[in-house]
């Protein structure tokens, strides 16, 4: 039963005649797939994959509140961010642009990362996703709907004091290339001009959770439980 369930799961994330969905495939704007929600009603077998975005300023602590809520609630995590840089370690033609793009701060082109986060959906027993650092612009917002052919359930967003992201950030100390102060300021002022649009835009669909993140790990994940317990107590 599982087996189906997943084959038909996986159908659901293919994009018709391109079963072998791979990085180097150029994103076509306006290339439809069958939506998972029609599909789910057609058949009423697979469980109905559940999308939350995750959003909020470059330290406002979506990596770490993300480990809590996998280790609470079951989800599979998956860092747009994460995936990059996997992809830019890698042999990939893709390799220095990524390198580039996020050591200036930049959005990759929206393409290369729903790709990869396909990849990555494709390849999961689960069927409860947190997209970490994604969409970062209306464009990637966009290209995830068309290429996935599925909108988010719900959308957190850690709302956090620029001063408070900064410190966070330049004590990270994980050796990551865009950890310095140059970097930050780019990274904050794409924050402003191309995610707060996409938060906006979820705010208006009524899908927006706005979480203060101003606080200890423990203190902000109390006010993350209860979104995802109504979310389950809804499934029920
Ligand atoms: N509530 C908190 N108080 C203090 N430090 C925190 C808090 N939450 C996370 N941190 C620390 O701040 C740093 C940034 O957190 P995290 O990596 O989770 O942020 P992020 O939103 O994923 O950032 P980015 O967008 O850059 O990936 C980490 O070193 C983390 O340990
Ligand atoms: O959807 C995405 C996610 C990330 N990037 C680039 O990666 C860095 C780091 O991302 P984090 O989420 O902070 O780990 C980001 O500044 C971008 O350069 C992206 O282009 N698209
Ligand atoms: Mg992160």
């Amino acid at each position: 039963m599982w087996s189906r369930a997943r084959t038909l799961f996986l159908r659901v994330l293919e994009p018709p005649n391109h079963n072998n969905a791979s990085l180097s495939q150029t994103f076509t704007p306006g290339f439809s797939f069958h939506t998972l929600s029609h599909f789910q009603e057609k058949d009423g077998i697979c469980p109905k994959p559940l999308i939350t975005f995750v959003l909020g300023g470059p330290g406002s602590g979506k990596g770490t509140q993300c480990a809590k809520i996998v280790e609470t609630f079951g989800f599979k995590h998956l860092s747009a961010g994460d995936l990059l840089r996997r992809e830019m370690v890698s042999d990939s033609e893709y390799g220095s642009m990524i390198m580039n793009t996020i050591r200036e701060g930049k959005i990759v082109p929206s393409g290369v990362t729903v790709k990869l986060i396909l990849r990555e959906m494709k390849s999961s027993d689960n069927h409860k996703f947190l997209i970490d650092g994604f969409p970062r612009s209306q464009e990637n917002r966009i290209a995830f709907e068309q290429i996935i052919g599925a909108e988010p359930d719900m959308v957190l967003f850690f709302d956090c004091p620029e001063e408070e992201m900064v410190k966070r950030v330049l004590s990270r100390n994980q050796g990551r290339i865009d950890d310095n102060i140059d970097t930050i300021k780019n990274r904050l002022k794409v924050f402003e001009s191309l995610n707060l649009p996409v938060i906006d835009y979820y705010a208006k669909k009524g899908k927006l959770y706005r979480i203060n993140a101003v606080g200890t790990v423990d203190e902000i994940f109390e006010h993350v439980r209860p979104v995802f317990e109504a979310c389950e107590h809804e499934a029920r």
